[in-house]
């Protein structure tokens, strides 16, 4: 059976498990909302000359966006357009394959191909009289997906060059994109040089795909500081008129940013940010300081950054104690920094092989501090082996006393085992203090930072994440927290070092969203569907085969655990 066949099939088995109405399926009405999108622009042009010579024949040509909802329909005959309304493949009606079937929109989505569906193709009777072919729009620079240009006739007129023709169309519209985006990036630049010659400070230009940020800049402003700077620029992206920002900074700082608009012609091309003025009001920052190389101005995040520093600034002995990967060690690590205790911090971690008793031991003889990491998995002769040794530091009552901070986990909320009873209360008698560090789930306001500063770590300095994006991943549930949210990032550049970042972009794992919280058991099921689904490229029905679930359970699935696809 040739490709084209068996993609036919499949899909008619993804349309039969959607639950679609074989005689008349009701497409979706979306608001498609931005009516001067990128798309839009670039295909403007490309779908009047070809839609001029395409008047009173019986062809027409469709533009979708990447869900498959009609933003435009040009060119056709009386007759054609009649008929085309009558089944609503009109502007504004949503041409998905879950909504009306397999079709030469729906379906090229589904595969992530061109392909021609001719009339007998059709899932559903009221499309049999039409043959249409659908190829994608990508973004010729980020390769993210944008729509699809669809020429659609009667079936008694199909011919594979429909399908050339749609190709050679969405050709042209990706070449008018990158045209824009040289001209937008042009203008963009020109301004942005202008602005670093005459203002002899900080300047900071942002485009749809570029963000760039002058020397003056980056030496100004520390890596937390720059990440606060560039969520607060996000805020600027779209705006047409000038206007200031006051943006206060992680180290206390107050900065102004005046941002002006720039223009390639009539489309906005970006933006230009002068950083004017700076200034230092608060010596000290009544909510609590900001640590070195650490994002999170929340109140939570600094009364706990607070309560590290100020402990190991006294060199108290401290367990610090949170759920898996909150930020225990890079806490402590970052106090002991700021604390400014003129020692070396020894970091140590009981899930590693070696001798760790006798490491301490060294460590402690040399005038290091200790940091000992995941302290909870020490072994019952570990931590009879420690209890000594710290009761001998304590005996010699040293002259300076060593600073010495364990980290331990904390199950989540409604399970059993805290720290205290796995550590021992011979060993615990050495710590006066404990600190329970928050899950990011609790301090999620802090997530655009943790973000920025994260993707900076990585040298991904110009990758953003859209709103959406964003809007998207604190909705998660973040089980290994900041942990987690790192690995997820470190993924993401795997495949992206620059440009932005939307929703579709983001790894399936991060694409399931539920109102209402799953137990336990729905939370295993909904994470083996995202992942069947990703293995899968999305296919939803090679995925429920791998499962062993029927079709329409996975279809229902999907959609009850807002699964995003
Ligand atoms: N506020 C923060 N700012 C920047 N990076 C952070 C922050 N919190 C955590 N991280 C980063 O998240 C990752 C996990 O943090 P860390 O190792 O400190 O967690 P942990 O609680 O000690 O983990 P575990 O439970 O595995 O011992 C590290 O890469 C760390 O640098």
């Amino acid at each position: 059976m040739s490709d084209v066949r068996t993609y036919i099939q499949v899909s008619w088995e993804r349309s039969k498990a959607s639950l679609v109405d074989t005689d008349h399926p009701s497409p979706t009405f979306v608001d498609t909302g931005d009516s001067d999108s990128l798309l839009l622009r670039a295909a403007r042009p490309v779908l009047t000359s070809l839609s001029a010579e395409l008047a009173d024949e019986p062809v027409c040509l469709i533009l979708t966006d990447s869900r498959g909802v009609v933003l435009s329909r040009g060119g056709g005959d009386r007759s054609l357009i009649q008929a085309l309304d009558a089944v609503y493949l009109a502007p504004g009606f949503c041409y998905g394959e879950s909504d009306v079937g397999t079709n030469g929109i729906g379906t090229a989505l589904e595969v992530g191909a061109p392909i021609l569906v001719n009339g007998a193709d059709h899932y559903t009777g009221n499309l049999r009289p039409f043959s249409c072919a659908g190829a994608l729009i990508t973004h010729p620079v980020t390769g993210s997906l944008l729509g699809v240009i669809d020429i659609t006739t009667k079936a008694e007129n199909t011919n594979p060059l429909l399908l050339s023709f749609a190709k050679l169309a969405a050709r042209r519209i990706q070449e008018r994109i990158l045209e824009e985006a040289n001209e937008l990036d042009g203008a963009l630049l020109g301004r942005y040089y202008a602005a670093c010659r005459h203002s002899g400070g900080p300047v900071i230009a942002v485009g749809e795909q570029t963000f760039m940020m002058n020397s003056l800049a980056q030496q100004h402003f520390d890596a937390n500081d720059q990440a606060a700077l560039l969520d607060q620029t996000r805020e600027t992206i779209g705006r047409l008129k000038a206007c200031t920002l006051l943006a206060d900074l992680p180290s206390g700082m107050t900065a102004r940013l005046a941002y002006q608009p720039a223009f390639a012609g009539d489309v906005l091309a970006g933006g230009i940010i002068q950083i004017k003025e700076q200034r230092v009001p608060r010596v000290q920052d009544p909510r609590g300081p900001s640590l070195p190389g650490l994002a999170g101005s929340s109140a939570s995040w600094r009364r706990v950054s607070r309560e590290v520093l100020d402990i190991a600034t006294r060199a108290e002995w401290v367990v610090l104690q949170g759920e898996a990967g909150v930020g225990k060690t890079a806490l402590a690590t970052a106090a002991h920094q700021a604390a400014d205790r003129h020692r070396a911090l020894a970091v140590l971690d009981a899930s590693e092989p070696g001798d760790l008793v006798d490491q301490a031991g060294v460590h402690l003889d040399a005038g290091s501090d200790l940091l000992l990491r995941r302290a909870h998995l020490l072994s019952p002769d570990q931590l009879d082996g420690l209890t000594e040794l710290f009761q001998q530091v304590h005996d010699r009552s040293l002259a300076r006393d060593p600073w010495v901070a364990l980290t331990a986990r904390e199950e989540q909320e409604g399970q059993e085992g805290q720290a205290d009873s796995r550590l021992g209360l011979h060993l615990l008698h050495f710590f006066p203090r404990t600190v329970s560090v928050p899950p990011l789930r609790h301090h999620l306001e802090d997530l655009p930072a943790l973000v920025r500063l994260l993707l900076n770590r990585s040298g991904a300095t110009d990758l953003v994440l859209s709103k959406a994006a964003l809007n998207q991943l604190s909705r998660l549930p973040w089980s290994d927290n900041v942990a987690h949210l790192h690995q997820t990032l470190t993924s993401i550049v795997r495949t992206r070092r620059a440009g932005v970042i939307d929703v579709a972009d983001l790894p399936a794992e991060c694409r399931a969203t539920s109102r209402r919280s799953l137990t336990r058991l729905e939370t295993l099921e909904r994470d083996a569907i995202v992942d069947a689904l990703a293995v899968h490229g999305g296919d939803k029905v090679a995925a429920s085969e791998s499962l062993g679930m029927s079709r329409a359970t996975i279809y229902r699935k999907i959609r009850e655990f807002g699964i995003v696809s």
